[in-house]
């Protein structure tokens, strides 16, 4: 069976859940270390300061934030592993650490670091795992889910890394979860075993389950993300569909000076809409918050002069662009 197919993402068992919102996050905080006596109050270390979002039935969902962000302490308020210090949260519409029983059964998690028997099988993992997981899947279809059939039957130590993930994911989809944590899937994988994750994730998508992921690469939440968010020292700093996120970063245009020609020579940058640039010898790149107006006023500057316009690139903000912006930005701040 293949993981695309409608029976393993699908939604599970009716709870209290009637929104379109799967997850709802309200002012959450979340502080390690602090201590409630007045005598003695502590405040510790709030790694979580306040935070919003939601995510919908079906929708992928990516935090990102580089270490320390908050990442980890966020996604395990969301699976009922600890209390808020304040705010809310709620998964399938229940509180995930009080009514931990109620959503523990429709929800998958993948850990980063999944630290099974090594001297077990991926069968055997399974089948131990089978014990404890409600309506748990036959073990044949979830080890071709993952595309593991053919070393069901290796030693788990002898996996590569890849595989070990895999099975990591197939113990999280064991319990056909309707909503599916995965952190950091990808983390240490070549990038042939990161491609091959991506579309086992993307059948899933499709297939209706939701998905909180974290991850530290920004390819991988452009290539999934239906909408993010970039957290950074426990704040929201920027959310919203990858497109909103990188459209308010500027674009580049990048080309090679023609010999005989000088930056003098094209035509006033500020009428293209420009509102950076640098040269490196010959090569000159330009920023601008209006790529097409800038292009076009550039070829049409060079047809004119009948000159071409040697290593042209033209494109937009990438999410990395946009990430570090935003990083920089707050660090400054
Ligand atoms: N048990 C703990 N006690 C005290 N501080 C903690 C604890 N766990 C995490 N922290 C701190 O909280 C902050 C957020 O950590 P968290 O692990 O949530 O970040 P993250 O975004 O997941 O980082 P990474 O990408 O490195 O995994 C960090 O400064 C971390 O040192």
């Amino acid at each position: 069976m293949n993981i695309g197919e409608k029976d393993i993402g699908g939604p599970g068992p009716s709870g209290a859940d009637t929104d379109a919102n799967v997850i709802d996050v309200t002012g959450l905080r979340r502080s390690y270390g602090a201590t409630g006596r007045r005598a003695h109050a502590r405040k510790g270390f709030e790694a979580v300061r306040g935070i919003d979002f939601s995510v919908g039935r079906g929708e992928l969902f990516a935090l990102l934030g580089t270490n320390g962000a908050g990442k980890t302490s966020t996604v395990e308020l969301l699976e009922g592993l600890a209390a808020p210090t304040a705010g809310k949260v709620r998964v399938l519409g229940h509180d995930p650490y009080t009514e931990r029983r109620k959503i523990r059964p429709r929800i998958g998690v993948m850990l980063q670091e999944g630290g099974f028997p090594s001297e077990l099988t991926p069968t055997e993992t399974l089948r131990m795992w089978a014990g404890c997981t409600t309506g748990a899947r036959p073990i044949d279809e979830a080890l071709s889910s993952v595309g593991l059939t053919r070393r069901k039957d290796v030693r788990v130590k002898q996996l590569s890394g890849g595989e070990r993930r895999r099975l990591d994911l197939a113990l999280a989809l064991l319990g056909r979860p309707e909503v599916l944590f995965l952190d950091e899937p990808t983390t240490g994988l070549d990038t042939e075993a990161r491609h091959e994750t991506w579309e086992l994730v993307r059948d899933l998508r499709d297939s209706g389950t939701t998905i909180v992921l974290t991850t530290h690469y920004l390819e991988e939440a452009e290539e999934l993300a239906d909408r993010l968010a970039i957290l950074h020292n426990g704040q929201i700093a920027a959310a919203g569909q990858v497109t909103d996120v990188v459209a308010t970063h500027p674009s580049h245009i990048a080309f090679d000076l023609p010999n005989g020609y000088h930056l003098g020579d094209l035509p006033p940058l500020e009428s293209l809409g420009v509102i950076g640039h640098e040269t490196t010898g010959r090569r000159v790149r330009l920023r601008t918050d209006e790529l097409q107006r800038a292009a076009t006023g550039l070829l049409i500057w060079a047809q004119d002069k009948g000159i071409e316009l040697h290593g042209l690139d033209v494109r937009s903000a990438s999410l990395e662009e946009a990430f570090l912006e935003i990083a920089k930005g707050l660090e400054n701040a």
